[in-house]
């Protein structure tokens, strides 16, 4: 993946007519190409310390060359992208060094703790808060070394009587995917960065994909974790569920490379589906469609897929990116997705067809569904193509309560677009659901000016405020990283910190291990 951009080249397109006459309608497009000439800072780590890093892992696996380290500098953000584009590379690691094994993770962090390197794990490099960028100056940390876990990505065994597999942690979702398909079986967690996002990443953040309706969160899909922290090994999961003090693999999930390394991922997995339908329904207004999403979660009765389009997200047609700039839609568009045998497809959509229609829903056939499905990963290369054009486009999530969802949604708008001005355009869906309560997924375009960074933190920073005052969390499924933990004390308390605090120094007493990531 390029470093000022999202996903294959090959697959990198201008921007399309219908968006290009969409944006033209509010501000006038402007050429922003990212800049290629930039300057990676010399490496802080010596000779003594690169030698002492290939002497574990191999000389091919201490790689320092400028472009090796450009692609592991920061993620994938709005901001980390327009930083990459204006040639600012202050976070860029030293050195990028690519451990095969869970013994060489020990002894690469063994090693950095002594040298006082900073460690930061690095998987697909999708993180989108901040999670990669480690913050130097709280220590006497001598450099920053970026752990790629790219080389860890092998299928370690399954159990189907259980139904568990173990994946190394630097497999890509299709990678995990495929080796599980051979057996017949399937993970089933497909994050819009799927393509590229990592099993141990996605393990880091506690990631959400967009079948969570039917599969669960992957956090919810991990029954073991194997982990390297510099004080030692942890395994935890030795049963499906038990009674055995709390849950300490809740402690290792999300906790984002901050108290070690996750260096293998036993995951329940399900047989691949024979049949996936898709297909659209349409509501009056967003709250319809809430409430009849809220009824489907509190009777049990989920599809496999189920998202809902506010207004505007509908109007513009986000759920089919290709469709974008066609002809507008009223309402608001959900979309049901059903996978698993047939005569449990047919059952589960025969009955959630029968309670949508009940709740005033209207079908709207497969078309706006299969669409959905066909273009599910390919927003994020529409991202770049705006950015090119002077177009400042972001996302942010949050969950909440069903009674507080449309209080939140007020409140998130309102403050985005009072930050960011005129010609601003705030869309949103309900990405996932829970019969308790649900996630709310806004994505945002305004005119990007002379600074499209300086535009964009204080609408982050309002976005973020609002949120908190709304009493939300200040996350689903993106994680704290540095990006969101100036909020994350409002969310747990203080002691709620300290707890975080007190296991950091338990499992990372030097603090190497992303330092200034997740903790207050
Ligand atoms: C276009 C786009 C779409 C996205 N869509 C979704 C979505 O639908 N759902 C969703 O949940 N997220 C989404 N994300 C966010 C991101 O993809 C997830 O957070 C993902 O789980 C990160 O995985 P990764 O392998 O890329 O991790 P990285 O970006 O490499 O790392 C993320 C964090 O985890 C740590 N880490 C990585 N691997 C390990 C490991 N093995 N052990 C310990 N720590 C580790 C890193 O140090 C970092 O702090 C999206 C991001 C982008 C850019």
């Amino acid at each position: 993946m390029p470093a000022t951009r999202w996903g294959d080249p090959a697959y990198a397109t201008g921007l399309p007519d219908g968006v290009r006459d969409l944006v033209s309608l509010v501000f006038p497009i402007a050429d922003r190409p990212a800049r290629e000439d930039v300057t990676v800072p010399a490496p802080r780590l010596g000779d003594e310390q690169i030698a002492g890093l290939r002497g574990i892992v191999g000389d091919d696996h201490v790689v320092l060359d400028d472009a090796t380290r450009r692609r592991r500098t920061r993620g994938k953000s709005t901001p980390d992208l327009l930083r990459q584009r204006s040639g600012d590379l202050s976070d860029a690691p030293d050195v990028v060094v690519r451990p095969a094994s869970h013994d060489e993770v020990v002894a690469v962090l063994g090693y950095a703790q002594e040298q006082r390197i900073a460690v930061v794990p690095f998987g697909g490099g999708t993180a989108v808060t901040g999670g990669l960028v480690a913050d130097l100056a709280s220590g006497d940390l001598t450099g920053m070394l970026s752990l790629d876990l790219g080389r860890m990505r092998g299928l370690l065994g399954i159990d189907t009587v259980s139904s568990t597999a173990t994946l190394e942690p630097g497999l890509r979702g299709p990678e995990a995917e495929a080796l599980l398909a051979a057996h017949g079986l399937m993970l089933g967690h497909f994050p819009q960065s799927f393509e590229y996002a990592t099993i141990g990443g996605f393990a880091a953040t506690r990631s959400s994909g967009q079948s969570s309706a039917g599969y669960g969160r992957f956090d919810k899909m991990v029954v073991a974790l194997r982990v390297a922290t510099p004080a030692g090994e942890v395994r935890l999961g030795a049963s499906p569920s038990n009674a055995s003090g709390p849950d300490l693999r809740e402690i290792f999930l999300g906790s984002e490379g901050a108290f070690g390394v996750i260096t293998e991922v036993t995951v329940r997995v399900r047989p691949l589906p024979e049949v996936k339908e898709y297909e659209g329904w349409r509501w009056s207004s967003f709250a319809a469609g809430a409430d009849a999403m809220r009824a489907l979660a509190q009777s049990d009765l989920l599809p496999t897929v189920l998202r809902l389009s506010d207004e505007n997200e509908t109007m513009i047609n986000l759920a089919d990116p290709s469709g974008i700039g066609g002809e507008g839609n009223a309402g608001c568009l959900m979309i049901t997705g059903y996978e698993g045998t047939p005569a449990a497809v047919a059952a589960k959509k025969a009955a959630v067809t029968a309670a949508l229609t009940e709740l005033g829903g209207t079908p709207a056939g497969s078309e706006p569904g299969e669409a959905w499905a066909h273009g599910r990963f390919n927003a994020p290369y529409l991202r770049d193509s705006l950015l090119d054009n002077g177009v400042l486009v972001e996302t942010l999530e949050t969950v909440t309560f069903w009674s507080n969802r449309e209080n939140l949604y007020t409140r998130v708008k309102t403050a985005l677009e009072e930050t960011l001005g005129e010609g601003t355009l705030v869309l949103c869906h309900v990405s996932h659901v829970y019969a308790t309560g649900c996630s709310l997924y806004f994505t945002v375009a305004a005119p990007g000016g002379e600074d499209p960074l300086a535009k964009w933190l204080p609408a982050k920073a309002a976005a973020c405020e609002a949120i908190v005052a709304a009493g939300a969390s200040i996350t689903h499924h993106h994680a704290v990283g540095t990006d969101h933990k100036p909020y994350l004390t409002a969310e747990i308390g203080e002691v709620g910190v300290d707890v975080l605090r007190a296991v950091k120094r338990a499992v990372d007493p030097a603090g190497i291990l992303n330092p200034g990531v997740l903790i207050p």
